[in-house]
């Protein structure tokens, strides 16, 4: 059985590494330089990097060239992430060489767009499913965006290749992660699941791992590593058996 991959968060807000509570704008902890904060995770073993321009989801501007440095300054894979929406914004983000992008807004707001770049990038592109109880979010999560499981089975039908699941409730509080939520996409859809919000320790992690036969791919990692609540390495200790 494959171990659990793990995938350290950068998200960039006005410059900086920052973690939000619940997705929140305005409710964000500054950690410093992003490219910094990147090339730690890759020092301690990453192999992958979450990497989130928080501004071009909220539309308050973004981070594009900064994201874009970061991403070529990696010798590991980036998923990177945030107001990927449009032809342009792809093909930046594409061109970045980052290893998959992950779509969020567009997949709720422009579903046709989503099919046919789905048809022609295949598994480079990622959506993330960002959701409150069963309803999903857009927008920097500001608007409700649609049923859970009506949404997936749509872009499964359409050959969607992953799923970024993010429960909002728990997003940047340390409360653990959703788990029954994991479950229950996994048993609707046969296409690898990231897992991420809310990982708070070792055990929660420990607990996403006994998801990958059920398939959970991934887990992504913010606050925790930031709050120094466990170590990268630790932690790539903790699911590498
Ligand atoms: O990923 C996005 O596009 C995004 C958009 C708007 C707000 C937040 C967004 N992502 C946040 C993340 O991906 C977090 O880094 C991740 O969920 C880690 O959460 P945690 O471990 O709870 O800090």
């Amino acid at each position: 059985m494959p171990k659990l991959e793990l995938l350290p968060a950068v998200d960039v807000r006005d410059g900086q590494a920052v973690r939000l509570v619940h997705g929140e704008s305005g409710s964000e902890t500054s950690y410093g330089d992003p490219l910094s904060a990147a090339l730690a995770w890759q020092r301690a073993g990453a192999e992958w990097l979450h990497l989130v321009d928080l501004d071009a989801a909220f539309g308050t501007g973004d981070n594009r060239a900064q994201v874009a440095e970061v991403t070529r300054s990696m010798d590991i894979k980036v998923e990177l992430s945030g107001g990927i929406r449009d032809d342009a914004s792809l093909a930046a983000a594409l061109a970045t060489g980052c290893t998959r992008v992950n779509l969020g807004t567009a997949a709720l707001e422009t579903p046709e767009w989503v099919a046919k770049v789905i048809a022609e990038h295949g598994d480079r592109i990622a959506v993330g499913l960002d959701v409150r109880g069963t309803t999903l979010r857009g927008r920097g999560w500001t608007r409700d965006g649609g049923d859970l499981y009506e949404t997936l089975a749509r872009l499964d039908a359409e050959g969607c290749a992953r799923y970024v699941v993010t429960d909002i409730a728990k997003d940047g509080t340390l409360q653990g992660p959703n788990l029954e939520l994991l479950k229950n996409v996994c048993a609707v859809t046969d296409r690898p699941v990231v897992a991420s919000g809310g990982v708070s320790s070792l055990d929660d992690l420990r607990a996403i791992a006994t998801l990958v036969p059920e398939g959970v791919e991934g887990a992504i990692v913010g606050k925790a590593l930031y709050a120094k609540a466990f170590t990268l390495e630790e932690a790539l200790e903790a699911v590498s058996v």
